[in-house]
């Protein structure tokens, strides 16, 4: 029956959108997809052999045969950020008290409005028109994450919100649209979160290299792809802090004249201090068992403001609280390597995307933490990718599977008790 199916599906182009937890705007990808959905593992699927292929994210990857494997190739890549005034009204929504029903409900028809005409605009960008896309795929944007079992009177309300109206983009673009995936994993026990790594088990896994496919965005990610192994010997989990607190401080620092440690240049004109980085080291987050996400509601502005109380309670300076939440950052992926990755496996290489990958401090530091157990550390850029695209291809690949009907999240790194079909359509 797969096989059937998947000699019958063409390859067929499809838009990812993303917009993440740092709220800088929205990535739109055109893929060009083929092979994979139709005959990949999931329902009705068995796991595909490891094929040896890798994808940047800006490459190719797959043979695109129908064996299962996709190919994945990035034919337009757009960042359209946020006018500043729907990124201070998305910053507002993070916080419970502020989120009425009113506000929430109007910024998930403004965003959906938002991501059609940024999905309108990279479609043109790649010379085509909206009768080529066979489907987007929106995550939408992340404005509560409560992944942890929440039992009352007898039921598991664990709970996650994306928003950004899938039936407005269908609308506006005229193409069918998945959308909110997060909770399906989540109504069968997972963390809905992370996602992206059911695609990089895809895309990216190796016959003989351990890798470690490590997220920098606002929230840190890392998925495991042990050499040769098959769906459910992958993990991931969020190893804490990405961009996030970096942003924040030097946010609250500049009284939001800049939004970013561009370059890394403020950290690198800073010292480190070891007394509050031992401190911020014994955040319980960090020794947390798998499986595990996170979110602004453990490291947002209310975890900004007591290290900025404590910052000046010792007198620091401004460049040297930057340094010291980066090496936080940096120390975190050093942490959960040694912690959940050393006693399973030893990685060959640690390859980087998300926004952190254009922070040369960030990614000094790192590698440094790795350096000594032999791991590289590579970003996307070094292997032909896009730090930038990579995610909004993810979700591509992941509307690609959904409106074939194929399951596609990972229990193994969710927790979910069984696969399922993740992502609601509006047609
Ligand atoms: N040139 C740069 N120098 C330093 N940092 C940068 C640079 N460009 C991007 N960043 C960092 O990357 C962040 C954006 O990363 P990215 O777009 O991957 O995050 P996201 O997708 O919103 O987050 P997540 O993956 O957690 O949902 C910015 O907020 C900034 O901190
Ligand atoms: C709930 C949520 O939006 N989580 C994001 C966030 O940003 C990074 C990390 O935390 C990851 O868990 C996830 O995003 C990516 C796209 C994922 O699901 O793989």
């Amino acid at each position: 029956m797969a096989a059937e199916r998947a000699e019958t599906r063409q390859a067929r182009y499809v838009v990812g959108l993303m917009s993440g937890t740092s709220v800088d705007g929205i990535d739109a990808a055109v893929v060009r997809i083929a092979g994979g959905a139709a005959a990949g593992f999931g329902t009705g699927g068995e796991g595909a052999a490891a094929s040896g292929n890798r994808a940047g994210s800006g490459g190719r990857s797959g043979d695109g045969q129908g064996s299962g494997v996709p190919a994945a190739e990035l034919v337009a890549f757009a960042n359209t950020p946020f006018p500043a005034r729907v990124r201070e009204e998305i910053f507002a929504l993070f916080d419970p008290a502020r989120a009425t029903v009113d506000r929430v409900g109007r910024m998930n028809v403004r965003l959906g409005e938002l991501y059609a005409e940024a999905a309108l605009a990279v479609i043109a960008d790649a010379g085509l028109t909206p009768a080529d896309i066979a489907v987007v795929g929106s995550h939408g944007q992340t404005i509560y994450h409560a992944p942890e079992p929440y039992i009352e009177d007898g039921r598991d309300l664990r709970f996650t919100v994306q928003i950004g109206e899938g039936a407005v983009i269908a609308a506006r673009t005229g193409i069918p649209c998945v959308s909110d995936f997060r909770v399906a994993d989540m109504a069968v026990g997972g963390q809905g979160a992370p996602l992206v790594p059911f695609t990089e088990y895809l895309l990216y896994r190796e016959p003989d290299r351990t890798l470690l496919l490590q997220n920098i965005g606002g929230i840190g990610n890392m998925t495991v792809l042990p050499a040769g192994g098959g769906a459910d010997d992958v993990f991931a989990f969020d190893t804490g802090p990405g961009n996030m607190l970096i942003d924040g401080v030097v946010t609250r620092l500049s009284g939001g004249a800049r939004t970013m440690d561009a370059g890394g240049e403020i950290a690198r004109a800073g010292r480190v201090d070891g007394a509050l980085l031992e401190r911020l080291r014994r955040e319980p987050y960090y020794a947390r068992p798998l499986p595990k996400s996170t979110g602004r509601e453990r490291f947002g502005a209310a975890y900004v403001e007591e290290l900025l109380a404590d910052a000046r309670g010792r007198g620091m300076a401004d460049a040297d609280l930057v340094a010291t939440v980066t090496m936080l950052t940096a120390w975190s992926i050093g942490d959960a390597y040694r912690r959940f990755v050393l006693p399973k496996r030893v990685a060959d290489v640690m390859l980087v995307g998300g926004g952190g990958s254009y922070n040369p401090a960030l990614i000094g530091f790192l590698k440094e933490e790795l350096a000594p157990h032999g791991v590289r550390v590579l970003v996307q850029e070094d292997v032909g990718g896009s730090s930038d695209a990579k995610e909004a291809v993810a979700f591509a690949l992941l509307a690609d599977y959904a409106i074939a009907r194929r399951t596609n999240n990972l229990p193994s790194v969710t927790g979910a008790a069984r696969p399922v079909v993740m992502g609601k359509i509006s047609y």
